[in-house]
């Protein structure tokens, strides 16, 4: 058979397959789908859009087509919410069948094993499982709340302390010297330094451990690749395998995204289970901080379950050890570069809009004055402040295109029929960037939040019709770290503002927030790229105030008997 060694044939047979498979089911289908860009036949309209930026050729559907349209990845149908009444209406109202998901084979069968919780569907008891645990020890309740705003509080101390020290280093801003605005090196960037601000209090939220530095520390910067890794090989279009499940059927020698991403979980692997091995070892011997990892292990050992090696859940629950191990790993990837990044995003937004920096410096000054730090307290008094994190969520929220949500029934919208099994997404960023909703949504306004004499309301309230913005998502699938992602921003920014006279170094230019293609990344989570900041303490006082508190956190790190992640 030597037709069968040459795998360009194979393709070939089975898109023929595939395309009489979609002509069928299309002519069974009499019913009124959604308007939508013609595409190609088998291919669908895959070819129209960047895979690394859908969102921009999105927005450009949605002026066109509306509030829904639709398109076809392959055989894979493909529904575009485009206003937030729609997706409100369907992803939220009608939560019970459009909070599933469409897993990217290689991303989430191979390299993740089916453990990684994001892509589960919602009919999995793993999903039920795990999302239970996830919002327990991330979620807004109080007890988790309130042990996040005791390590907030102390790492956003360090984090003030690491700028000073860093505004020291950069003795080439100082000089005038012209620093290129965007860096290659995140080891010595101040980014990393808010990257190790956010994976230090997720990971000791997950496993009990701090990390006090991220320079040199390769199992930190691990964490990010994974991170990055793992959205790249989900980006639908990467692989045909994920367009064309017929294609999984290919034997090994056809198919060598197989091999690829089983080496990629076991790389994964080393890192997660080596994390999970420690925490047992550290039970075992009876020294172990309080964590969401150590908790459950300790019930499971109650439960008569210390052992539980593999996949999934029991018949009554428990998660096995692999499954347990990616939902700490969802943890530290979900609440790591997402929340770095807003922050990061808020200093850029900052400097490109003077005026806002100056109003919301003033009200914080009033508020706190010189001898004390902000702190969660002062929430209440910092209206405009808050208004400034939203309208940053607005704006440019880590992840801009939403995440895709699945259909698990036949439904209909105002007409339109949505075939059971598409994939729905609700269009964040051409909902934040609608004109009717938000005036002028290219300038960064945070007045259109400002309410003084209203409490303050996050984007995390329960009732999503109700939302400022929708940068963490909708109904059953909606982001369980919201609150803790919110709080940290607050917290942060509010001390940057108060601390740092913050400012582009001489002979640079802020990267200008409006250059989508230039001055933000590419691909799933859209951050910026790095750019160049002088931080220049405002006051001798204030210096004082973050030494001395420096050294109140790292005695009361003592007392807590937080370990530190081993490098
Ligand atoms: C600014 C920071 C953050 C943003 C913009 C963000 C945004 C999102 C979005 C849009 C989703 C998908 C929602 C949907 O499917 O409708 C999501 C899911 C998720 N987020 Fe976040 N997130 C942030 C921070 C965090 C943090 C700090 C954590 C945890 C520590 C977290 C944990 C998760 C998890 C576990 C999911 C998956 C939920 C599921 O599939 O059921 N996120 N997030």
């Amino acid at each position: 058979m030597p037709f069968l060694s040459s795998s360009g044939l194979w393709i070939i047979c089975i898109l023929l397959v595939a395309t009489v498979y979609v002509r069928l089911r299309s002519r069974s289908s009499r019913k009124r789908l959604p308007p939508g860009p013609r595409g190609l036949p088998v291919l669908g309209n895959i070819h129209q859009f960047s895979p690394l930026r859908p969102y921009l050729k999105f927005r450009e559907w949605a002026f066109q087509y509306g509030e829904i349209f639709r398109i076809r990845v392959g055989p894979q149908e493909f529904i575009v919410l485009n206003s937030s009444d729609a997706a409100d209406e369907l992803l939220a109202n009608r939560s019970k069948i459009y909070s599933s998901r469409v897993a990217p084979h290689v991303a989430h069968d191979l390299m993740s094993a089916g453990q990684r919780m994001l892509f589960m569907s919602y009919n999995e008891k793993a999903w039920k499982v795990s999302r239970k645990y996830i919002q327990g020890a991330v979620g807004p309740a109080s007890s988790s709340m309130e042990r996040f705003c005791r390590f907030a509080d102390l790492e956003a101390v360090i984090l003030l302390h690491d700028l000073l020290r860093y505004d020291k280093q950069q003795e080439g801003f100082k000089d005038g010297i012209s620093t290129p605005s965007v860096h290659t090196d995140i080891e010595n960037h101040w980014f990393s330094l808010v990257r190790r601000y956010t994976t230090s209090l997720v990971m000791t939220l997950t496993y009990g451990k701090r990390v006090s530095q991220i320079q040199n520390n390769p199992r930190v910067h691990k964490i990010y690749e994974v991170v990055e890794k793992m959205t790249q090989v989900a980006q639908p279009g990467h692989y045909l395998a994920d367009a064309f499940p017929i294609m999984r059927k290919l034997p090994d020698a056809l198919a060598p995204w197989r091999k690829e991403g089983r080496k990629l979980h076991n790389w994964e692997m080393e890192l997660w289970g080596g994390l999970l091995a420690e925490q047992q070892a550290l039970i075992r011997s009876g020294v172990h901080g309080e964590s969401f990892v150590s908790a459950y292990l300790t019930a499971r050992a109650e439960a008569g379950l210390e052992n539980l090696p593999g996949r999934g859940v029991t018949d009554d629950g428990w998660m096995r050890d692999e499954l347990l191990t990616y939902n700490a790993a969802t943890i530290l990837e979900a609440g790591s570069d997402t929340t770095a990044s807003g922050i990061q995003a808020f200093v850029l937004f900052m400097l490109n809009n003077p005026h806002t920096l100056q109003k919301a410096r003033e009200e914080i000054d009033r508020v706190v004055g010189e001898t004390r730090l902000p702190s969660f307290e002062d929430e209440a008094k910092l209206p405009y402040f808050v208004a400034c994190i939203k309208e940053t969520l607005r704006r440019h929220s880590a992840i801009i295109g939403g995440v895709p949500h699945k259909v698990d029934e036949d439904d209909t919208y105002k007409g339109y029929f949505i075939p059971k099994g598409s994939i729905v997404l609700g269009n964040t960023y051409a909902i934040h960037m609608d004109p009717v909703r938000y005036p002028n949504p290219d300038v960064f306004t945070p007045e259109r939040f400002h309410k003084p004499t209203e409490p303050t309301r996050w984007g995390s309230g329960p009732d999503s019709t109700d939302r400022d913005h929708y940068a963490f998502g909708w109904g059953r699938r909606y982001c369980p770290g919201a609150h803790i992602a919110e709080w940290s921003m607050f917290v942060v920014c509010a001390r940057l503002l108060w601390a740092f006279d913050f400012r582009n170094p001489s002979g640079c230019s802020a990267p200008d927030a409006n250059d989508e293609l230039g001055t933000w990344s590419d691909g799933f989570l859209c951050v910026p790229k790095m750019f160049a900041v002088e931080w220049k303490v405002r006051s001798e006082a204030k210096e004082k105030l973050i030494l001395q508190k420096l050294e109140d956190a790292q005695e009361v790190w003592i007392l807590e008997g937080l370990s530190e992640v081993a490098r």
